[in-house]
C-alpha cells in the first residue's frame, strides 16, 4: 500500500560527519544506520528512513521479518540478494547493504524522493509527450539492463518506479518477487498489481520470461498516456476480460501456445477496437510501440532493448531531461494513493461451465461511457456478470483512505524465513565482509 512520504526534512541529508547527537534520538541499527521515521509499509514489510553513518547518505531500509514460518525463503535467496547487490545501473535502485538484525532481514536501498504513481496521480502535473517518453525510456533502460543479466522484476507497477532527487527514474524491488515469493494477490496490498500482469501469467504460465516485465511496462506506458490505470481487472478472469476488450481476444494464430497454458479459458472472440479510440492523443509512434509491448504472444512481444530502439524514441519530441521532469507535490499533499475509480471498463461476462471449457464474453465502454456487450452472449448459457463496481470504492472516496481498512481485510502474512534459513543466513551474512555487514 502506498503511504505518503514525509515532506522534505531540512536536516537531511546530513554531512558525512554527522554524529548521533546531531540527529537527535535516532536509534542505531546494526551500528551503522541511524533510524528515522517510517516511510510506509509494502508487501514485504515496513520501510523506514535512516542515515548511513558510514557515508552520511540518507537511505531507505526495508525490514523483512524472519519469523519461524513455514513459507520461508530458501537458501538460494542469499545468492540472489548478493546478485541484486551487484545490479548497478542508473535506472535501478541500488541495494546498498543487507543484514539481519533482531530477527529481521534488512535491505538497505538508496533513498528516493518520490515515485511514478505519485506523478501520475498528481493532478497539478501536466505530462507532456516528451515527459512521458522520458519516463518510459528510463523504465525500459532499467529493464533492459536487468534482462541482459537474466534478472526479471515480476512485480512492475508505477509505485515500484521510484524517482530520485535528480529526476532519474529507478526500478525498485527488482528480483524481490523471486527471492521472497510472488506476493499473494488475494490481499488488498496487491490488488493493483494485477493490472500489470501479462496474459501468460493470468493463464497460469509456470515458465515465463522478461516479456512479463515488458507487458507491465506497456501497461504503465498506457497509464502515463491516460493518467489512469489502463486495465483495471477485479479478478484474474476480469483482468483477462479487460485486456481482451481493449486489445481483442487473441486467436490461436496470434498466440499459438495460449491453448496449452494451465489456466487457459476460452473467451468468446471480440475484435480489437482501434487503439486510437482508446488513446486519442497519442502519436502514431507511441501507439505502434504500445501495441508491440502489449503483444499477446510473449515470443513475439518486443523486448525492452528492442523497445528502446523503436523510432518512438528518436522521433520528435526528444525525451525530457530527467532534471527537467515535473515533480509531484510533497507526498503528504499529493494524490499518491490509487484513485478509487476501478470501474473504468466494465468486466467480462463469464459463461458457465466455470472450468477450462468456460467461455467469457466481454463488455465494453465506448468513449461516451455507454456500456455494451462486445459480443452477444449465447441465449442458452447462464450469465454470471463480473463487475468492478460491486467491490470497489466509490469515486467519492478520499484519496488517502487505506483500502485494506476500507475492505476490512486482515493484515496479510509477510514472507518469512524459517529458522534453519535464518541461522544459515545470519551466519553467512555475518561472516561475509563482501556482503557489507560486519557485526
Ligand atoms: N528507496 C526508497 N526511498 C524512499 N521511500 C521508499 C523507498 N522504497 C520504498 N519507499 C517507501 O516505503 C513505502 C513502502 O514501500 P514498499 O516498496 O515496501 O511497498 P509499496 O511499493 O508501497 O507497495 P508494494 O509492496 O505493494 O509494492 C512506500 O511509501 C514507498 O514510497
Amino acid at each position: 500500500m502506498m503511504m505518503p512520504l514525509k515532506p522534505a526534512d531540512p536536516t537531511f541529508p546530513p554531512s558525512a560527519a554527522a554524529t548521533e547527537e546531531d540527529l537527535g534520538n535516532s536509534k542505531r541499527v546494526a551500528d551503522r544506520y541511524l533510524k528515522r521515521e517510517a516511510l510506509g509499509e509494502g508487501t514485504y514489510g515496513v520501510v523506514f528512513k535512516a542515515i548511513d553513518t558510514k557515508t552520511g547518505q540518507t537511505v531507505a531500509i526495508k525490514k523483512i521479518r524472519l519469523g519461524a514460518q513455514k513459507e520461508g525463503i530458501n537458501f538460494t535467496a542469499l545468492r540472489e540478494i548478493k546478485l541484486l547487490k551487484e545490479l548497478k545501473d542508473s535506472n535501478i535502485i541500488e541495494l546498498i547493504d543487507a543484514f539481519p538484525h533482531k530477527g529481521n532481514l534488512h535491505l538497505v536501498f538508496e533513498f528516493m524522493e518520490s515515485d511514478l504513481e505519485a506523478v501520475i496521480r498528481d493532478r497539478n502535473i501536466v505530462l507532456s509527450p516528451a515527459d512521458i517518453k522520458s519516463f518510459l525510456q528510463m523504465t525500459l533502460k532499467g529493464l533492459a539492463f536487468c534482462h541482459k543479466k537474466w534478472v526479471l522484476h515480476r512485480d512492475m507497477k508505477p509505485n515500484n518506479l521510484l524517482i530520485a532527487a535528480d529526476g532519474q527514474l529507478k526500478l525498485g524491488d527488482f528480483g524481490l518477487a523471486r527471492i521472497f515469493g510472488s506476493p499473494d494477490r488475494r490481499f488488498t496490498h496487491q490488488v493493483f498489481a494485477r493490472w500489470y500482469r501479462a496474459p501468460e501469467l493470468l493463464f497460469g504460465a509456470k515458465h515465463y520470461g522478461p516479456g512479463v516485465d515488458v507487458w507491465a511496462a506497456g501497461c504503465i506506458f498506457a497509464e502515463l498516456l491516460l493518467r489512469r490505470p489502463f486495465l483495471q481487472g477485479t479478478s484474474d478472469i476480469d483482468q483477462l476480460g479487460k485486456i481482451f476488450a481493449a486489445l481483442g481476444t487473441p486467436t490461436p494464430a496470434q498466440w499459438p501456445d495460449m491453448v496449452y497454458l494451465p489456466d487457459y479459458v476460452e473467451y468468446q472472440h471480440v475484435p480489437a477496437p482501434p487503439l486510437r479510440s482508446l488513446f486519442p492523443n497519442a502519436s502514431d509512434d507511441a501507439l505502434d510501440l504500445l501495441l508491440k509491448m502489449l503483444t499477446y504472444d510473449p515470443k513475439t512481444r518486443i523486448s525492452a532493448q528492442q523497445a528502446l530502439e523503436h523510432r518512438y524514441f528518436t522521433s520528435i519530441p526528444a525525451p525530457t531531461k530527467p532534471a527537467l521532469l515535473p515533480r509531484p507535490a510533497p507526498k503528504g499533499e499529493s494524490l499518491s494513493h490509487r484513485p478509487p475509480d476501478l470501474n473504468v471498463q466494465k468486466g467480462p461476462i463469464v459463461l458457465s461451465p466455470p472450468r477450462k471449457s468456460r467461455r467469457v464474453t466481454l463488455q465494453r465502454e465506448d468513449m461516451e461511457g455507454n456500456v455494451y456487450d462486445a459480443n452477444k452472449a449465447d441465449d442458452h448459457v447462464k450469465e454470471v456478470r463480473y463487475t468492478g463496481g460491486s467491490t470497489c470504492p466509490s469515486e467519492s472516496m478520499p484519496m488517502s483512505v487505506d483500502l485494506a481498512a476500507a475492505f476490512g481485510s486482515k493484515p496479510f502474512p509477510r514472507p518469512t524465513l524459517n529458522s534453519a534459513d535464518r541461522s544459515h543466513l545470519k551466519r553467512k551474512l555475518d561472516l561475509d565482509p563482501e556482503f557489507g555487514y560486519t557485526p
